[in-house]
């Protein structure tokens, strides 16, 4: 079963395109969670039992877990999510000449940190990407238009056919796409390159971050953002890291409060999404 097979299931039972993900900044734990040991899986397992009943996919960001024991908390993490049945987009941007890259490849088998996709940068090419492409089980999400503000200085430079960098990238990434496991990441930032990338791959899924905390249009997320597969079920996803995991920092009476703050914050943006469905 392809990934986009198995995120078209999850999708399909809880009823979601919401994509949490689990950027545990430590300098933002909770105290009753900062001094445990490993303290970003002891977050994560909380926030994954408050909000996979609206998960479609978990995300965490490999830039949170690259030092001291953190590996460690995203192997338990991923373990954990898998544990409820929910599928692991680890967000990694990777790319890199070829025998580098199929060693950051190897973290998407069992043995390795086992996630079911990857984020992936396209600027080094084809054979930078070739090694998750050949994964034809997991999803690889291949950086179009990203949602930060500097996103446009090199993404829409104009080509000599006209054509923004970012719409070629959709379309070779389409090329890229013969196992059927590629996705595309889009930002909420700019709904109208959303919607012109749409144009150019009608039928490769979406990862649209920047909804939350960077302030971009969830309907256009979901409107560009999903793709027809032919199940019947429209496959995409739409991240919040820091607006869901972080939503009970308001809370301050104790920790179950700030856990069901996060479950809360996933399930109004479950229903907030599931508007424009
Ligand atoms: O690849 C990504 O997920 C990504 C691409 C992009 O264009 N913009 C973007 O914000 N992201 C990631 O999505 C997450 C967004 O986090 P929040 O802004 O807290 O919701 C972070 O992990 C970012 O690294």
């Amino acid at each position: 079963m392809t990934f986009f097979d198995r995120l078209a299931d999850r999708i399909e039972t809880v009823d979601s395109v919401v994509s949490v993900g689990l950027d545990p900044d430590p300098g933002r734990l909770p105290e009753h969670v900062a001094e445990a040991d490993l303290p970003r899986w002891q977050f994560n397992r909380r926030i994954i039992d408050a909000t996979h009943e609206h998960a479609a996919c978990y995300k965490p960001n490999a830039a949170f877990y690259e030092d001291g024991d953190g590996w460690r908390a995203l192997e338990e993490t991923i373990a954990y999510a898998h544990g409820k049945g929910v599928p692991v987009l680890l967000d990694a941007k990777r790319g890199d000449i070829g025998n580098t890259a199929r060693q950051y490849a190897s973290a998407l088998d069992s043995g390795g940190l086992d996630a079911d996709a990857i984020t992936v940068n396209p600027y080094m090419g084809r054979d930078s990407l070739e090694p998750f492409l050949q994964r034809e089980q997991k999803g690889v999400f291949v950086l179009c238009r990203t949602s930060n503000p500097g996103g446009a200085d090199l993404q829409n430079l104009e080509l000599d056919s006209g054509e923004p960098l970012y719409e070629r990238v959709a379309a070779v990434a389409d090329l890229w796409n013969a196992n059927g496991n590629v996705g595309l990441v889009v930002g909420a930032t700019n709904p109208e390159e959303l919607e012109a990338i749409r144009d150019v791959v009608p039928d490769i899924p979406f990862l649209v971050p920047g909804v939350g905390a960077q302030g971009g249009d969830a309907e256009a997320a979901v409107e560009h953002g999903l793709a027809d597969r032919s199940a019947g079920v429209d496959v995409g996803l739409v991240n919040s890291s820091r607006g869901i995991i972080f939503a009970g920092e308001d809370a301050q009476r104790g920790e179950q409060a700030y856990f069901r703050a996060a479950g809360q914050a996933a399930k109004q943006l479950k229903r907030r999404l599931n508007q424009f469905r």
